[in-house]
């Protein structure tokens, strides 16, 4: 496979978000802006409605900014979206209840028309790689909260995305599972080479994945901080315990709660 390359793969420049509720105008994006390099891991977190989903949403093209600019490998959101660029994992997994694991991981083949021997094939090293073998004929009801956000991930990885769009995907889960599913996708992350955008409440969750973490204060949401992670990769879950991992999380929360604090004056 080809070194990465580092350029260019998301560029988001002055994206603001106005939405209409109840006949008002609510702001809940202001100016952001920001670069993602090729094959990048970016977190971002940020106090619960300051416009976390609603920007990886713009990004993706699902929702409009209502001014500035999205690029994605240099070309408009909205081609990156019609050239099947984006994979994006949702807080809330929803399968197919009527088609098996394997099935479900599938469907985007389906619904692309790429669904060929070879891409079949490849599904199921997908499905391998998210560490679900043995489980292709199970219905989803069969499945863990863990595997049915594994099954997720795979399907959002099965057209082979470039990049890789993630909301709160292990939010509902415990500690350990979470920790679990952290060290899985830092390794599919790093053999598929997608670049990463993780929308997350865990700090601990943002150090250990990220290359660099967003931090953004509320009403109305805005960038404040973007701090690099310089610790070495493949981390593995003795970084847990090591001062540097500490210092990290404690610095970005105190970041956290500065913004928190700005909000209630
Ligand atoms: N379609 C919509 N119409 C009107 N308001 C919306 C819409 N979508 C989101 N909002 C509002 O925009 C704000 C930001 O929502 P968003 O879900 O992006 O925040 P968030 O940071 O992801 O929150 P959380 O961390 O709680 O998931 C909230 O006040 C929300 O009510």
């Amino acid at each position: 496979m080809p070194k990465r390359q580092h350029q260019l793969a998301i560029s988001v420049k002055d994206v603001s978000k106005v939405f209409e509720l109840e006949g008002r105008e609510l702001l809940v994006l202001s100016s952001i802006s920001f670069k993602v390099k090729d094959g990048e891991f970016v977190s971002i977190i940020g106090p619960s409605g300051c416009g976390k989903s609603t920007l990886l949403r713009i990004i993706a093209d699902i929702v409009n900014p209502s001014s500035g600019t999205v690029m994605v490998h240099g070309g408009s959101a909205a081609e990156a979206r019609k050239a099947r660029k984006f994979g994006f994992v949702f807080q809330d997994p929803v399968l197919l209840p009527w088609r098996t694991a394997l099935e479900n991981v599938e469907l985007p083949l389906i619904i692309a028309k790429r669904n060929t021997k070879e891409e079949r094939r490849r599904a199921a090293e997908l499905f391998e790689l998210v560490g679900l073998s043995g489980f292709e004929s199970a219905q989803p009801s069969e499945l863990s909260g863990g595997m049915s956000r594994r099954v997720a991930i795979a399907r959002a990885l099965v057209l082979q995305p470039e990049i890789l769009l993630l909301d709160e995907p292990f939010g509902a889960l415990d500690e350990i599972t979470r920790q679990k599913m952290n060290l899985e996708l830092q390794r599919i992350w790093a053999e598929s080479r997608t670049t990463a955008l993780l929308v997350t409440h865990n700090v601990g969750e943002a150090v250990f994945l990220s290359d660099r973490v967003f931090v953004m204060g509320t009403k109305p949401g805005r960038l404040i901080s973007d701090v690099a992670i310089n610790l070495p990769r493949p981390r593995n879950a003795e970084l847990l315990e090591k001062p540097e991992f500490f210092q990290y999380s404690a610095h970005l929360t105190r970041l956290l709660m500065s913004t928190i604090g700005e909000s209630k004056q």
